[in-house]
């Protein structure tokens, strides 16, 4: 008797690698596996590779699996020469060494609505053409032996699909659009401006459609085109217009599905893809899940207690405020900066206090990310907090009140997984849209709005010191 047919779907992500193996006709799930990746903004794609090996193995394996695709973390450069070796390690979305490339690539073409215009992003540190530049600058040999330059979901798709030679590369419109030379909005690349970074032209990965194949593994099953991770998790959660996607992960994410892209000359909305054909705006901050990760620390408890302890915390930490710049930041587009604490005092030097403006920090940094998507026409139907950081009580019930509307909370789960698992099943059956997957229960969080919290955050976020020796 055969079985269902089976599909997988990988989240290459920056921590980790997680991969799910669900029933492509009705998503349910069979089994799962991960394991962790390096720590750092600089690793080795073969990392991912072992990382991979190690979830698929934990997850059972992918001999009896139909198809896969593969989501990845969004940006990271991964340069191959000519015979297809990695050139150095990837510099990561959230490596802010090429922050002064940025500039000067966005002061060359004009400013930031010149690059908004051509691709719809500004270039920040995160953004890929600004670490092609980085390299020609400091590592001109390196630059001068890169062949080809692709994404960690393309690298991972060729290396699933046997690593043919640098021609078969490919990625798809999501993960293509967060290169900063590739436009969502005309479907095309800018070439001149790989060569402008890098200083020479480079093989880029040819662009598939949503549901297009990648081609087959080796054991024959089918790939998917893959995606970036956000576009991925918009998929695997099945948003559509309306819904706002917050998740807290290593980064902190605010999208939503759109139909027409966005180009925001102030860089804080990103115009990206999405996985299904339509556009994806996105506001990324480099702190999310690791200021709560690092507050514990610093506490000394595990995220259940610095949950609680935030929970007993008035609203507002009677004024403290944690500034979450712990990496640097994003959005705003503070590289150089670190986090801050303000509004000490002794009344305000507890456990509880501290863990209380940690969750309003990074929740601040998310609300106006919220409001710059809303600027950009985003309408806000449903607002869907997912992530490893959503599994916080604490960030759960706080999340209302600082974003100042209701948020659903899917059951926990592995959505940006799911996301490349579903589309794997949609370039199985070659239909004209994914399967039609049940969704998962959600719970659904009201607050009143807190806009004291918003207002006295937004006079100190700038009060912050540099990174020593920025
Ligand atoms: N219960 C929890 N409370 C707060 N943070 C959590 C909790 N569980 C996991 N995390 C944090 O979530 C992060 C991982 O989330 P995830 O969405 O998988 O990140 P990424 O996709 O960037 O690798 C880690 O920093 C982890 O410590
Ligand atoms: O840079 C971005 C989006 O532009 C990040 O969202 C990365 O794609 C990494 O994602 P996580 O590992 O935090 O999920």
């Amino acid at each position: 008797m055969s079985g269902p047919v089976l599909v997988a779907g990988v989240d290459s992500s920056t921590q980790s690698c997680k991969v799910v193996v669900r029933d492509a006709a009705t998503g349910a799930l069979v089994r799962e596996g991960r394991a962790p990746h390096p720590d750092g903004t600089e690793v080795h794609p073969g990392a991912w590779g072992e990382a991979l090996d190690a979830a698929v193995a934990a997850a059972g394996g992918l001999d009896d699996v139909a198809a896969v695709a593969v989501g990845g973390q969004q940006h990271g450069m991964v340069c191959l020469d000519e015979a297809g070796e990695v050139v150095r390690p990837a510099l990561l979305w959230n490596d802010t060494r090429s922050a002064g490339a940025a500039r000067d690539l966005v002061a060359e073409l004009g400013g930031g609505a010149a690059w908004a215009d051509a691709v719809g992003v500004v270039p920040v540190a995160s953004i890929t053409v600004t670490k092609l530049r980085w390299l020609a600058e400091h590592e001109p040999a390196a630059a001068a032996r890169t062949a080809a330059v692709c994404l960690p979901h393309d690298w991972l798709t060729h290396r699933l699909a046997g690593a043919p030679g640098l021609d078969a590369l490919v990625t798809d419109r999501g993960d293509a659009s967060g290169t900063g030379y590739w436009s969502a909005a005309s479907g095309s690349y800018r070439t001149d401006l790989v060569e402008r970074a890098l200083g020479h032209g480079a093989v880029l990965p040819r662009v598939l459609g949503p549901a297009e194949r990648a081609g087959t593994t080796p054991g024959g099953a089918v790939l998917g085109p893959g995606s970036g991770d956000n576009a991925a998790a918009a998929l695997g959660l099945g948003a559509g217009p309306g819904d706002v996607v917050v998740s807290i992960g290593t980064s902190g994410v605010v999208s939503a599905v759109a139909d027409v892209p966005a180009a925001d000359p102030s860089g804080a909305v990103a115009g990206f893809a999405d996985a299904t054909g339509r556009f994806l705006p996105l506001v990324c901050t480099l702190n999310a899940a690791r200021v709560l990760d690092a507050t514990a620390r610093l506490l000394g408890v595990d995220h259940a207690e610095l949950s609680r302890l935030a929970l007993a915390a008035p609203a507002g930490a009677d004024g403290l405020v944690v500034v979450p710049y712990l990496e640097g930041e994003r959005t705003p587009d503070r590289p150089d900066a670190t986090g801050a604490v303000h509004g000490l005092q002794l009344g305000t030097s507890t456990p509880a206090h501290l863990a209380r403006a940690a969750v309003e920090g990074l929740l601040c940094g998310l609300a106006d990310g919220l409001d710059a998507l809303v600027a950009q026409g985003a309408t806000v139907g449903r607002v869907l907090l997912v992530g490893g950081g959503a599994r916080s009580e604490a960030v759960r019930r706080i999340a209302p009140s600082v974003l100042g509307v209701p948020v659903v909370v899917p059951e926990p789960g592995e959505y940006v997984a799911d996301g490349a698992a579903r589309q794997a099943a949609w370039a199985l059956s070659g239909a004209g849209a994914p399967p039609a997957w049940a969704s998962t229960a959600e719970q659904r969080y009201e607050a009143d709005p807190a806009p004291s919290v918003r207002a006295r955050y937004a006079g100190v976020r700038d009060l912050v010191a540099p990174r020593p020796g920025a």
